[in-house]
């Protein structure tokens, strides 16, 4: 890393009123006494002509200088802005790597910075996210994200865990101390304390994963109940064929709706039941699989007929499960919200849609939109991954704490759950993960 110099259009590939090409490292001041005939200026915009080998005009632009340290990558970055046509561009490009710069890799800007310690890895994503964005409030938290406010959120965790660790470490040490070790509660309150905060950021992190990614809606229950009705109702199109044949939905249909600048991820699945037809239970078997990956289920039952409590109770139980009452223009109900023992219920009509409103608001209550927004951030399934890992670890410290096994598998499970935290921020990091992470941004980036 550092020894050469990479380059790369960084704008939209096309035709557009301006080009910007990129270039980081060492090689700068070379390339740019050759194709400006200086270097501009640092931080000037500085109106140039760019030239080819032979001294012929290529195009006339800005040309931005940012000397390392202070630039974006932490190396010399220059930046000839040019016109932003395809042939101009390529043009530039070649007359860079004619110098000796290689193209830059997807992501390898960002890279760079990160490597460099300009932005943690979570903050490099963010980058990402910010362009990728699909809603307004996906870029707004993936703005604060960029900003540091979730590593800050996981600095301050790990700094914790740290100060804890080295007190148990203290006690590995001196082992005649042991037994005033344990009986410190303190300890535990500690513990406990990192435990409750981690959860604090988990949730976070998982509206951030859902503002991002959308939350995966699964549409279940018996058949004929009106769960491809619900889908109709909710997309605003007849996607699904409806009729009064139960079994009549076998695949899984998905579609992608927005509620309130919501994405949510919905799936209508067939209908559960025990059937001799290899096409319907291949349906089932795939309904069962759509509900283990759900973030939410909306299990539908017939008003007239109740609900049958046996299906939803076989679901995974880290899978919430939202009861709807469908069909309560047959019995006259009007449409309400009620909380039971087994989830939320909400009694709706989708033929006439009443009711169907309700349901929208507890969308967006649980994928955590109607908390204020202040303070939010974007994160990925990788960052929740960690934090339950790293969760997991803290918890299994409190068992071996409260157990009698001693401070040894303590310190141990704590040093993963710090483990599982630095992934999050890339204080550790293997080649692999970054390398995955950053080839999936885009060119020039
Ligand atoms: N023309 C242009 N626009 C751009 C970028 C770019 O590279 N070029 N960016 C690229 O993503 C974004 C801006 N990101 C940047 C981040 C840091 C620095 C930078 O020079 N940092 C120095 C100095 C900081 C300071 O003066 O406060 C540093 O961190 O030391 C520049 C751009 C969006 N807009
Ligand atoms: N009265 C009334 N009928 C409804 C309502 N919602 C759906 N239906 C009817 O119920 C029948 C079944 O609807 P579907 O949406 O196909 O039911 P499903 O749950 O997808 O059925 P399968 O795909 O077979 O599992 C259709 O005739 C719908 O018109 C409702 O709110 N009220
Ligand atoms: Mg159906």
């Amino acid at each position: 890393m550092g020894a050469d110099t990479i380059a790369a259009v960084a704008t939209p590939p096309g035709v557009g009123g301006v080009g910007i090409l990129r270039l980081s490292g060492p090689g700068i001041p070379e390339m740019a006494a050759e194709i400006i005939g200086r270097l501009p200026e640092p931080r000037h915009a500085t109106f140039v002509r760019f030239r080819a080998a032979d001294g012929d005009f290529i195009d006339e632009g800005i040309a931005l200088f940012f000397p390392a340290p202070a630039s974006f990558t932490g190396e010399h970055v220059l930046e000839l802005q040019g016109h932003g046509g395809p042939v101009v561009m390529d043009l530039l490009l070649r007359r860079c790597l004619e110098l000796g710069a290689r193209l830059a890799r997807p992501g390898e800007f960002s890279e760079r910075a990160f490597l460099n310690g300009k932005l943690d890895l979570a903050q490099a994503e963010a980058i990402a996210d910010l362009i990728e964005g699909s809603t307004a409030l996906a870029v707004r938290l993936a703005g604060r994200s960029l900003q540091g406010v979730f590593s800050l959120r996981i600095n301050a965790l790990i700094a914790r865990l740290i100060e804890f660790r080295v007190y148990v470490e203290a006690t590995l040490d001196f082992p005649e101390e042991e037994i005033d070790f344990l009986a410190d509660s303190t300890v535990l309150d500690d513990l406990k304390a990192l435990i409750d905060s981690t959860r604090e950021i988990l949730v976070e992190a998982h509206h951030g994963q859902v503002i991002r990614e959308g939350l995966a809606v699964v549409i279940a229950g018996s058949p004929n109940v009106g769960k491809s009705s619900l889908l109709n109702r909710l997309s605003g199109d007849e996607t699904a064929i409806v009729t009064d044949i139960p079994g009549t939905t076998r695949d899984l249909l998905k579609i992608d709706v927005q509620v309130d600048g919501l994405p949510i991820r919905i799936v209508d699945t067939a209908g559960m039941r025990d059937s001799h037809d290899p096409v319907e239970q291949e349906g089932v078997r795939r309904a069962r699989d759509a509900v283990h990956r759900a973030d939410l289920v909306l299990w539908v039952y017939d008003a007239n007929q109740g609900p049958d409590e046996a299906t939803p109770a076989s679901f995974p139980p880290d899978v919430p499960v939202t009861r709807i009452r469908n069909k309560i223009d047959l019995l006259g109900e009007e449409p309400r919200m009620t909380d039971l023992p087994g989830g939320p219920e909400i009694a709706l009509s989708v033929r006439d849609d009443q009711g169907v409103d309700l349901l929208r608001a507890h969308l967006r209550e649980r994928a955590g939109l109607t908390a204020s927004t202040e303070g939010a951030f974007l994160a990925r399934r990788r960052h929740v991954d960690a934090l339950t890992r790293g969760q997991t670890h803290l918890e299994t410290a409190r068992a071996n704490l409260v157990g009698t096994l001693g401070p040894e598998l303590v310190a141990e499970e704590l040093q993963l759950a710090q483990q599982a935290f630095g992934e999050i921020t890339g204080q550790f990091s293997s080649d692999d993960l970054l390398g995955r992470i950053f080839s999936s941004f885009c060119i020039g980036k």
